[in-house]
């Protein structure tokens, strides 16, 4: 199962954080992922990754907070990232500087830079969001010995209603604008199908630019299995083959019963 990885946030829930690690290596995964690592100290996890024989394939901008006590409360405060909110401009910064410190404990290639969710209060704004992601892509670049990948993901409405980055094309345009090569694309084919509904013709459409470089999947709708609901998981995954994609797909979905029971669709490929 070399190119998937199991999304820790979501696979093994019924099991305690530290204990997934293994329970993924014992089902075969080499690559592991999850949003928001700010929990644990770097190393804690570091040595996880290493017990395990994993690697950190993507980890998250933190969901708000302009300090350590910020950062942990901020998910549970209903934040979902700082990049477009105008008032944010210290949280970002923080967090995308905190990121890249994680990002190089963890030895982890690639971040996804969280937009934000427009309130009444602070309704987001491109042109801030664009010149944020210009900085952070000169941060993620300047460190010579851990350079990083600042990912965008279109989120679904359904899921986080108000999410500022919801299409695939606001994220390729943005990608185009800014020009930057530290800055690509994360296509979580779950979101496509919820918003754009049919995340094959999206991948086809983006997958030329080479600037997908995350991939994550789920069944749609209900975020279960990916063969569980509508998603042409199969065609998606011979497309991926077809266009040579080079890197993950994470495993981001809530398993109907257990992860190691629903992994079925993902033995029948026999990788
Ligand atoms: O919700 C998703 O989809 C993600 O990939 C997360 O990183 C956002 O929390
Ligand atoms: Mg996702």
């Amino acid at each position: 199962m070399s190119r998937f990885a199991a999304n820790l946030g979501f696979l093994y829930a019924h099991k305690p954080f530290e204990a997934r690690f293994a329970a993924a290596a014992e089902d075969g995964f080499k690559g592991v992922e999850y949003a928001s690592p700010y929990e644990w100290p770097a190393h804690v996890l570091a040595q996880h990754l290493q017990e395990a024989g994993l690697q950190q394939v993507l980890i998250n901008t933190p969901a708000g907070g302009a300090d350590a006590a910020g950062v942990r409360q901020a998910w549970a405060q209903g934040l979902r990232g700082t990049a477009c909110l105008v008032g944010q401009e210290k949280a970002f910064r923080y967090g995308v500087e905190l990121a890249l410190e994680y990002a190089q404990a963890l030895a982890c290639p690639r971040i996804h830079v969280m937009a934000g969710v427009a309130t009444a209060a602070d309704a987001g704004d491109r042109r801030t969001w664009l010149h944020r992601l210009a900085w952070a892509a000169e941060k993620a670049a300047s460190n010579s010995q851990h350079p990083v990948t600042l990912l965008l993901e279109a989120i679904n409405h359904v899921d986080m209603p108000g999410y500022w980055l919801h299409t695939q094309a606001q994220a390729f345009a943005a990608l185009q604008e800014i020009g930057h090569p530290h800055l690509a694309m994360q296509m979580d084919f779950y979101h496509c199908q919820m918003t754009e509904g049919d995340a094959l013709a999206q991948w086809q459409r983006y997958a030329p630019s080479r600037l997908v470089q995350h991939i994550q999947i789920a069944g749609a709708p209900g975020r279960h299995e990916p063969d569980v609901g509508q998603l042409p998981w199969q065609e998606l995954l011979v497309a991926l083959d077809e266009a040579a994609y080079p890197g993950w797909v994470g495993l981001e979905y809530h398993p109907q019963t257990t992860t190691t029971a629903g992994l079925g669709w993902l033995k029948q490929l026999h990788l």
